[in-house]
């Protein structure tokens, strides 16, 4: 690794500009972005996947090697990532710093605490918790319904027994029992808040707006009512700063905001993504899971938000995720087989045609795996080239940036010759139900939506007020295109349920969960955290 202020200064970032985390990690304050903004953009690229295995189909490996690769071809190019949470990295997927020779580092530091960041995210939504809970205890002079309180207090574990407890017991000292649910932190609104604003006044407004819930006189009650926003926001005066640091050929890497593709919208911050535009000629970037889930949020709620236009989109794909896709169990995977592949193919071919839709010019990714076969990639490579797909075969994660030339190479092709005429998918004015039609439909392929009743009366009731121009931010299974994660390849003619719909107010949002998704994820039964472990000399092992 370099000093972390070389890396930037090669992009006229100078070290008065940073806030030093150590050697290898920096923050970076508003008066760069504020000297920088006038600066005309880079180009936008981001990198999605077809709907992947449990292991994760290689998309920030990608959007590293890419932007390595990039480099190497004389480009100035940086990568924008989301933070990991560690719910993951004690889990099954382990950390979000990429992999191979395309990783972002220090891998450890930043897969556990970073800079701290998600823990002062995890503070601010429980103070906002703790707030509440005192006020019912000092009087209750707002009437808050004790059984009406929807905000959720958080941590940023997998933890499936905090999913449904009782706070309060203990008798009259400890406040009035009520039932209380905590969600992961990266699926928190502060998160998406932290996200999506444009600075510390923004920042400070959306947290005032937060509904926290409603009163016994049906009236909904947010953070301000509480006078709770100014101390949220006291508590993310450095969180919402981007971090820097760097990828293993020491190429620049903006990396801030961690929400998850299928509880939460799934993508970087605004503030981090802007800078990196002003930084540099390509931006190369990455939501969560799969196109249905990050790249549909990326496209309708970030950049629609933000007004941020992208030029081209990285479709990464590969062999084992085909094969998932085409049936063939986890176990299986590696066992080459054409007619898997084959039968998997129409996922990739739904994506391609999903990626269309948005008017953004595609570049399909295929991400080798050393089990690979040539007549599993060969097969591939022909029926993108049926589809009229650019493809690449990336080998980032066992070379570096040279695995990803002929990437990059597809990719500046794209940009030079073809045009992005990047729409949202759906107007603000379509009413809820309309938005969440034309998402599952369109995206998803589902013939059905059905409402549950609560869902139902939620949705009618935030069609009468103005949430009803938000987007709808849709969580659901990130396996399979339905809400159905045994449903894989291309399912046809279903019907998605729409169990509940909740506003982020502040985050300027509809929250819609489909199926059975849960805001609290559990652990596995081999959860990763039993293979990391310390050495005498203070190194982190089986992180990864
Ligand atoms: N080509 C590859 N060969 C082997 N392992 C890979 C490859 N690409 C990614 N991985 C590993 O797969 C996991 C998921 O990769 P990641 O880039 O995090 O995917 P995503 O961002 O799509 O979830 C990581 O552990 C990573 O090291
Ligand atoms: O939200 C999920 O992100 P990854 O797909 O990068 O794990
Ligand atoms: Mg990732």
């Amino acid at each position: 690794m370099l000093p972390i202020e070389q890396v930037y200064e090669k992009i006229g970032v100078k070290a008065e500009h940073m806030e030093f985390y150590g050697r290898y990690k920096a923050k970076v304050d508003d008066s760069l972005y504020e000297e920088l903004k006038n600066k005309p953009d880079g180009k936008l690229v981001l990198v999605t996947a077809i709907n992947p295995t449990p292991a994760g189909e290689g998309k920030t490996t990608t959007t590293i090697g890419l932007s390595q690769a990039l480099n190497k071809l004389g480009k100035k190019s940086a990568v924008a990532l989301r933070e990991p949470s560690l719910g993951p990295c004690m889990g099954v997927k382990g950390g979000a710093t990429g992999g191979g020779y395309s990783q972002v580092v220090p891998m450890e530091d930043i897969n556990l605490h970073f800079t701290g960041d998600i823990h002062a995210i995890t503070c601010a939504n429980n103070v906002l918790s703790s707030i509440i809970d005192n006020h019912i205890q000092q009087g209750n002079a707002l009437k808050i319904d004790t059984r009406r309180v929807t905000w959720k207090r958080a941590l940023d574990l997998n933890d499936r027994a905090l999913r449904n407890v009782i706070v309060g017991l203990g008798g009259k000292q400890n406040g009035f029992a009520r039932e209380e649910s905590f969600q992961i932190t990266v699926a928190s609104e502060i998160m998406a808040i932290v996200c999506l604003c444009d600075d510390l006044k923004d920042l400070k407004k959306r947290l005032g707006r937060i509904i926290i819930g409603y009163n016994t006189e049906n009236k909904q009650i947010t953070a301000k009512d509480l006078k709770a926003d100014g101390a949220m926001a006291a508590l993310l005066k450095d969180a919402i700063k981007p971090n820097l640091v760097q990828t293993l050929e020491n190429t620049p890497a903006v990396i801030h905001g961690g929400p998850f593709a299928n509880i939460a919208h799934g993508c970087n911050s605004i503030r981090a993504t802007r800078l990196a535009l002003k930084l540099c000629d390509i931006t190369v970037t990455e939501a969560g899971f799969g196109a249905d889930l990050g790249a549909e949020k990326f496209f309708d709620i970030k950049c629609r938000i933000a007004g941020l236009k992208p030029d081209a989109a990285v479709l990464v794909a590969t062999v084992r995720a085909l094969k998932y896709n085409g049936g063939i169990a986890r176990d299986n995977l590696s066992i080459p087989d054409v007619e898997a592949v084959r039968k998997g193919f129409v996922n990739l071919r739904k994506h391609i045609e999903n990626l269309q839709k948005y008017k953004v010019p595609v570049v399909v990714a295929l991400n080798a795996f050393t089990s690979d076969s040539e007549d599993e990639i060969s097969f591939i490579r022909e029926e993108c080239a049926k589809a009229g797909a650019t493809f690449a075969l990336s080998e980032v994660w066992a070379k570096g940036g040279e695995g990803g030339l002929e990437l990059a190479q597809k990719v500046l092709e794209t940009l030079e010759t073809k045009t992005s005429a990047f729409k949202p998918l759906y107007e603000n004015d379509l009413n809820i139900e309309e938005k969440i039609e034309t998402v599952c439909k369109q995206i998803y392929g589902a013939s059905k939506i059905n409402y549950d009743a609560k869902a139902a009366a939620e949705i009618k009731r935030l069609n009468k007020t103005s949430m009803r121009k938000l987007p709808v931010c849709i969580a659901k299974t990130q396996y399979s295109l339905s809400d159905d994660p045994s449903l894989l390849g291309r399912p046809e003619g279903f019907t998605v349920t729409v169990r509940e719909a909740r506003p982020s107010a502040g985050a300027g949002f509809i929250v819609v969960l489909l199926g059975d998704i849960m805001t609290m994820p559990g652990l596995p039964k081999q959860p990763a955290a039993e293979v990391i472990d310390i050495d005498e000399n203070g190194n982190i092992i089986g992180l990864f």
